[in-house]
């Protein structure tokens, strides 16, 4: 399925201090005793997921659509990026009127997007999925109070049950709100923290509203977390590229360039940001997390992965078989000189320059993991980001860190609390 190859200076790469460490990490993991344990409900959640659970997604999505042109995403961090990850990796580049879209809000906040949103959306009919594990994240609250202000006044009584609200079962602002209006809603598993969240409910909806297939993407899950289980270091995909970025980590390479040939895949890698950079980035430790997409970064960051300071480590993730192709034609006029490439596939052109890249950033001291995924549809994009979640737990256990907790997040918030005065922080 996933295979992880490794090219660098030559190095132990799994010694036997390591497999032991690993081998304590697995059982760890699978008896659910590790730092954060209470927070291991994604590990076995694809398989036990239950049909009910999934009917009432499927139903609900087929509902949605039913009564709706634009299915309107409100959600932060892990309540939008795994939705967003898969849709943008599914979905054509280009579609000419589309008969059902899924648009993103609170993500951010900006005055310019809501304000366009809400003038886009004027002809079309309209849902709410608002998403929040605490109920409490002030960017979606906001873009939540305008739309749901728009949707009020547009829908009057019908708004509520245009609006479906994804949040914990027992406590939030949120909770309160939907309950109050009677949303119909659905749960953030206690034991699910957001950039683990994507096979619940916070992903499963927006990714089947968008016509995407959740019992295949639910499949690649559950076979990642079936094959990926067995504590098998030399085979072991996950367990492989934990082992690889900790041992590059532990000599300086503190900083790993998340590197893919495919658009496609640009919100899986912002996905991976955050679920490495909060699962790891704690206590002064923690590799950080950055991405770029070739050949367009080749142009702009190619020079300081080739050339800058040496604490890079490079993964490439790589597609092996695309979509749709073009290939290279013989022109009567060679004005452009590119004749020599005539019968060359833009797929070959790629993989040229992934060999070619890949040697340069080798030979200019840039160790490198390849990530080599069969293709890119709803079963293999499961497979991959369960495979990213697993490994990121080894990881963070072989930095002693708490995978699933983000203390960090909390000091920035409290100062804009305070300086905006929000009722409890005014004397502060
Ligand atoms: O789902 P929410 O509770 O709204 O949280 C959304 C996001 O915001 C927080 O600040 C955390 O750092 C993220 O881990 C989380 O995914």
């Amino acid at each position: 399925m996933i295979n992880v190859t490794y090219s660098g200076q030559k190095q132990d790469v799994l010694n036997q201090n390591q497999v032991s460490r690993l081998q304590a990490i697995h059982e760890d993991l699978y008896k659910k005793q590790g730092a954060g344990n209470d927070f291991l409900g994604w590990l076995d959640w694809p398989s036990g997921l239950s049909d009910e659970f999934l009917n009432n997604i499927r139903n609900t999505a087929d509902q949605i659509q039913k009564q709706a042109d634009v299915l309107i995403v409100i959600g932060i961090g892990g309540s939008y990026l795994g939705s967003k990850a898969v849709i943008e990796a599914l979905k054509p580049h280009f579609e000419k009127n589309p008969n059902f879209e899924v648009l993103f809000a609170g993500q951010h906040v900006s005055g310019a997007y809501l304000k366009q949103l809400m003038d886009y959306i004027d002809d079309r009919e309209v849902a709410l999925n608002v998403i929040s594990k605490s109920g409490t994240t002030t960017e979606p609250a906001i873009a939540f109070r305008f739309l749901q202000n728009y949707m009020e006044d547009r829908y009057g009584e019908e708004a509520s049950s245009r609006i479906y609200v994804t949040t914990d079962e027992n406590k939030g602002a949120l909770l309160n709100l939907a309950k109050e209006k009677g949303y119909q809603r659905f749960v953030v598993p206690d034991d699910v923290g957001g950039r683990y969240s994507v096979f619940t409910a916070v992903g499963l909806l927006p990714i089947a509203a968008a016509g995407y297939n959740i019992d295949e993407l639910i499949h690649g899950a559950k076979q990642a977390e079936d094959g990926l289980s067995t504590f098998d270091p030399e085979n072991n995909p996950a367990i492989q590229y934990a082992a690889i970025r900790h041992n590059l980590y532990e000599q300086g390479f503190t900083n790993e360039v998340l590197a893919t040939f495919e658009p496609k895949l640009s919100y899986v890698q912002e996905w991976w940001k955050q679920l490495y950079g909060e699962s790891e980035g704690k206590e002064h430790k923690g590799i950080f997390p950055v991405s770029v997409t070739y050949t367009t970064d080749l142009h702009s960051l190619g020079q300081y992965i080739q050339d800058g300071k040496r604490d890079l480590l490079e993964s490439f993730l790589i597609v092996e078989e695309v979509e749709e192709d073009l290939e290279l034609f013989e022109a009567e006029q060679n004005a452009d000189e590119l004749n020599y490439l005539a019968g060359t596939s833009l797929n070959d052109f790629n993989l040229v320059a992934y060999e070619g890249t890949s040697k340069a950033h080798l030979s200019g001291g840039v160790p490198q993991i390849g990530i080599h995924l069969p293709k890119i549809d709803e079963y293999h994009i499961g497979y991959l980001l369960y495979f990213y979640m697993l490994a990121c737990a080894y990881s963070a256990y072989l930095l002693d860190i708490n995978p699933f907790n983000q203390p960090g997040v909390e000091e920035y918030k409290t100062n804009i609390f305070k300086l905006l005065k929000k009722p409890g922080y005014e004397t502060e």
